[in-house]
């Protein structure tokens, strides 16, 4: 559904996306990882024809719309009349009550008034704001705000869902009532492509991750797979039954001393077998062996980290 290769986008000095690279499939729930400042509302932008790359190229349901500088307008059109965006920090019209609001987007999107009055319908009681329909928008609290934010994105039924930063702000019922409508949107067969620089934002939700950092993709694949390629920074804690010091020398792993009989750990694979013969040869036994699987935070963090530069 969306093909950036090499893309680069220079602010003045500021290098915004850095031969950012990535791809994002039908069907997908792909979340847009990345610290403030990373690239993803420009890579965004540059995805809707908002803003002017320099370089590489972007290629939107299998056709070509960007590439180095130039933009094909009637790929970029036809593209965009399948795809549904909610900008990040959007506002609404706040004298308006939702019905008015879905009513004037779909008239811009030339829907006829039977059609806008039915689509309306549909759309607030998917984002449960049905009940809400002829109130001011003014009164809404902002998980409310952000659904008919969503619903408004929903209003041509895009293949394509692009949202940047959409549960910024909300508190965490409105994260869960958010995530529900995303999925619902994988359900009928819809891609979504959000962005977010919160973690949990895209854990559960998502199947793919995509990590953005300097402009750069610095990992693309599932939640697990991301943890897997990690696994060799696993730790092991392993607690020995032992009347002297164990010796791990002539291994390459890092060894952490807690106390006589318990150690953590580090190695660069599955060492259980190995940890299992160095203790047996040295008289010792294992009382108990953790595997430390990391947190999806914690391979974030170290991918933010590593490449902060
Ligand atoms: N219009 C602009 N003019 C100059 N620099 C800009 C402009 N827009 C963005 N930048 C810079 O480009 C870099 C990438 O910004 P961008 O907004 O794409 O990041 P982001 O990952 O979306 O961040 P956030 O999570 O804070 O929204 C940042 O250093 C930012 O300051």
């Amino acid at each position: 559904m969306i093909e950036i290769e090499n893309l680069v986008k220079r602010y003045g000095d500021v290098m915004a996306l850095d031969g950012l690279t990535l791809t994002v499939k039908k069907g997908q729930i792909y979340g847009f990882l990345g610290p403030n400042g990373a690239g993803k509302s420009t890579a965004i932008l540059s995805t809707l024809g908002l803003i002017y790359p320099q370089k590489g190229r972007i290629r939107l349901f299998e056709e070509e719309v960007f590439r180095d500088g130039k933009y094909n307008e009637k790929q970029l059109i036809k593209a965009k009349a399948r795809i549904g965006y909610m900008p990040e920090n959007a506002t609404l019209w706040e004298f308006l009550t939702p019905m008015q609001t879905l009513d004037i987007i779909g008239e811009s999107f030339g829907l006829s008034r039977e059609e806008r009055a039915k689509r309306a319908r549909e759309l607030l009681e998917l984002v449960d704001l049905w009940e809400a329909r002829d109130k001011k928008v003014g009164k809404f609290s902002k998980g409310m705000k952000q659904r008919l934010l969503l619903a408004q994105a929903l209003i041509n039924d895009p293949d394509l869902l692009i949202l940047d930063e959409p549960m910024t702000g909300l508190d965490p019922t409105g994260i869960a009532e958010f995530k529900n409508i995303i999925l619902r949107q994988k359900k009928e067969g819809k891609t979504v492509f959000f962005s977010s620089h919160i973690l949990a934002h895209v854990e559960e939700v998502c199947d793919t991750v995509g990590v953005i950092v300097r402009g750069k993709l610095r990992a693309e694949d599932s939640i697990d797979n991301i943890k897997m390629s990690f696994l060799k920074k696993v730790g092991y804690l392993i607690l020995l039954e032992t009347d002297k010091p164990v010796s791990f020398d002539g291994t390459d792993w890092k060894i952490e001393k807690v106390s006589e009989t318990k150690y953590k750990i580090t190695a660069p694979s599955d060492i259980r077998p190995e940890i299992n013969e160095i203790v047996w040869n040295q008289g010792a036994k294992i009382l108990q062996l953790m595997v430390r699987v990391p947190s999806l935070e914690e391979v974030f963090l170290e991918l933010v980290e590593k490449n902060k530069g």
